[in-house]
């Protein structure tokens, strides 16, 4: 396959350069957004340090119950402050504001052309009629810290690396919170998801820029997808929408709640579950002006095998998944991800 400069594949420029977008964005009519997609409602905004004083039975069903439906809920928490959280909207616009040139510092390409998972840039492309995304972005791993490859950390804004560590910081704060919360919802031991994820669990970091586009009905911002995750921590624009989620076969738009951060589950959450909390598929659509995102992936360990919790199979609800390498299960997501398929439905019994 012949291979194309990453600089002339960024959305972004393509966007500055104006006029039609490139045919390989273009979607077919029947998977164009079409209409004004209704409100999710029933998402619960849970404040963490509620969900664990006594009087909590109230938060509790409500977020048992979206995380049976929805997979995800809208997250408050002290530690994260309306001011940090524009901090970190803040380092990552500015990120994206830099010049070409200045980004591909960080390129997800090594000078062979070949795709990295790691840096700044576009998806894996694996087949040339692949319909590409309306985005760039920028992906880095940020635990276990001593893995962190800072080669592709961007040095500028100048706060962007102390910021990235704090949000780091807080995030995995809250992810295991959420963690103990979901076990216990399944009366599992309250360490059982915590653990799975353990010190060696990776988090990776991922600062999504949507290009506002003047044909936006006709190209996608995301792809629909599910994440490979455990868990997903995901701080919107605060004021653009374009995040939607599919529930019987209809979707619904995520409402902007600015200083919460919105937590999805992933693929391994809903293996390790046998299917009783969901994995949502959701995607972004495109808007006539620019979107940002910055999201956070936790899952355990590289060589760790996840695969549903003995306690969470029963004979009216038999084993659904097979058991699966984290490793080879996320490559596997990239690669189905990039032709428009799912995952999970390769790690089916
Ligand atoms: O930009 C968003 O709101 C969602 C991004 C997303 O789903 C992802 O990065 O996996
Ligand atoms: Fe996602």
């Amino acid at each position: 396959m012949a291979k194309e400069a990453i600089g002339e594949k960024l959305v972004q420029e393509l966007a500055k350069r104006g006029g039609e977008p490139p045919a390989r964005f273009l979607q077919k009519e029947e998977n164009r957004p079409t209409g004004v997609s209704p409100p999710a409602l029933g998402i619960p905004v849970v404040d963490l340090s509620r969900l664990f004083e006594p009087d909590s039975a109230e938060v509790v069903l409500q977020l048992d119950s979206a995380l049976r439906t929805w997979g995800l809920f809208q997250v408050l928490s002290d530690d994260m402050s309306a001011s940090f959280l524009d901090e970190v909207r803040s380092v990552a616009q500015e990120f994206f504001y830099l010049t070409k040139e200045e980004k591909l510092k960080y390129k997800n390409q090594t000078n062979d052309g070949e795709f990295k998972l790691e840096g700044y840039g576009n998806d894996i492309v694996v087949t040339e009629d692949q319909l590409r995304d309306w985005n760039d972005r920028l992906y880095l791993l940020v635990q276990p810290e001593n893995k962190r490859n800072l080669e592709l950390w961007p040095d500028s804004p100048s706060s962007f690396r102390s910021i990235l560590h704090e949000f780091t910081i807080k995030s995995r704060k809250i992810a295991s919170n959420i963690l103990v919360a979901t076990a216990k919802l399944l009366e599992l031991e309250e360490n059982y998801f915590s653990d799975q994820l353990g010190e060696d669990g990776s988090a990776y970091a991922r600062f999504n820029y949507y290009p506002g586009c003047s044909k936006y009905d006709a190209v996608i911002g995301m792809k629909p997808h599910s994440d490979a995750s455990v868990v997903t921590l995901l701080l919107t624009d605060k004021d653009v929408e374009g995040l939607q989620v599919l529930k019987d076969g209809e979707w619904f738009t995520i409402p902007t709640v600015p200083n919460a951060l919105l937590a999805n589950l992933g693929d391994q959450m809903e293996i390790m579950t046998n299917g009783i909390f969901k994995s949502p598929v959701h995607r972004v659509v495109t808007n006539p002006q620019e979107r940002i995102s910055v999201v956070m992936f936790y899952s355990p360990n590289d060589e760790k095998y996840i695969e549903p919790i003995n306690n969470l199979v029963t004979e009216e609800r038999p084993k659904l998944y097979k058991k699966v390498m984290v490793k080879e299960y996320i490559e596997s997501l990239f690669e189905t991800f990039a032709q428009g398929k799912r995952a999970l439905d390769f790690a089916k019994i």
